[in-house]
């Protein structure tokens, strides 16, 4: 975040305020233990197949950012994110099939809840500053979350150092930056009780991406 006035913005604020459940969120035992290099690769499994099925609901949710956008720049950023779906679906099923792994399954309670809450945010009447606050969140802790596993003297095996450099990379982490300041950007103008709202919904989201996490890791 250094030097892009990122620090001052409302969403680090945010971040800062909230920050045992962003840790919680970004730092969660199944990122740890890819990091650490004792992730039982069923959980992997489990999760490959699971975040499958809400990239795909996560598409819908993006385009009604598209219908919202009004800004021309703001419409590009989202018009690329929309592109790197395109792409990102097509490695999940690359990477099932190089695991063995079906990707015809039933969602999870975690995964239908936050699909529901993806559904629900597409709404047409859902603020846009909203909206654009659970995009930045969204991407970020999978940003956070990955890239963590990138570090230097991390243990993370070898064969899912491509998920990880997926959301790990510094081009993923500058579409993360950019969805920031869109945010802030957006925020800055906002009435007050957007501003709650958006502030809800990001603390609503990394409850959501912990939930998600966690089972994962569960064997159920
Ligand atoms: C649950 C979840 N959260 C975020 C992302 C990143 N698009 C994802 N693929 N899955």
């Amino acid at each position: 975040m250094s030097g892009d006035g990122g620090e001052s913005g409302t969403t680090a604020r945010w971040v800062e305020k909230h920050s045992p459940l962003y840790v919680q969120a970004t730092r969660h035992p199944f990122i740890c233990r890819i990091k650490d290099g004792s992730v039982n690769i069923s959980a992997f499994r489990r999760w490959l197949a699971q975040d499958y099925l809400f990239v795909r609901e996560f598409i819908p949710f993006i385009a009604s950012l598209l219908l919202k956008a009004s800004k021309e720049s703001d419409v590009d950023v989202v018009l690329g994110g929309i592109a790197a779906l395109n792409d990102e679906i097509s490695w999940f099923r690359k990477e099932a099939s190089k695991w063995g792994i079906s990707l015809n399954v039933v969602p999870q309670m975690a995964n239908l809840e936050y699909c529901r809450f993806l559904q629900s945010l597409a709404l047409p009447d859902v603020n846009y500053s909203v909206a654009m606050t659970a995009l930045w969140a969204i991407e970020t802790v999978y940003h956070e979350s990955f890239s963590f596993c990138l570090e230097s003297g991390s243990k993370t095996p070898d064969e899912l150092m491509e998920a990880c450099r997926r959301w790990g990379n510094t081009d993923f982490g500058q579409y993360c930056c950019t969805l920031r300041k869109i945010a802030d950007r957006c925020l800055e103008t906002s009435s007050g009780d957007v501003v709650t709202q958006s502030e809800e919904i990001f603390i609503r989201v990394l409850n959501f991406e912990n939930d998600f996490w966690n089972m994962s890791l569960s064997e159920l």
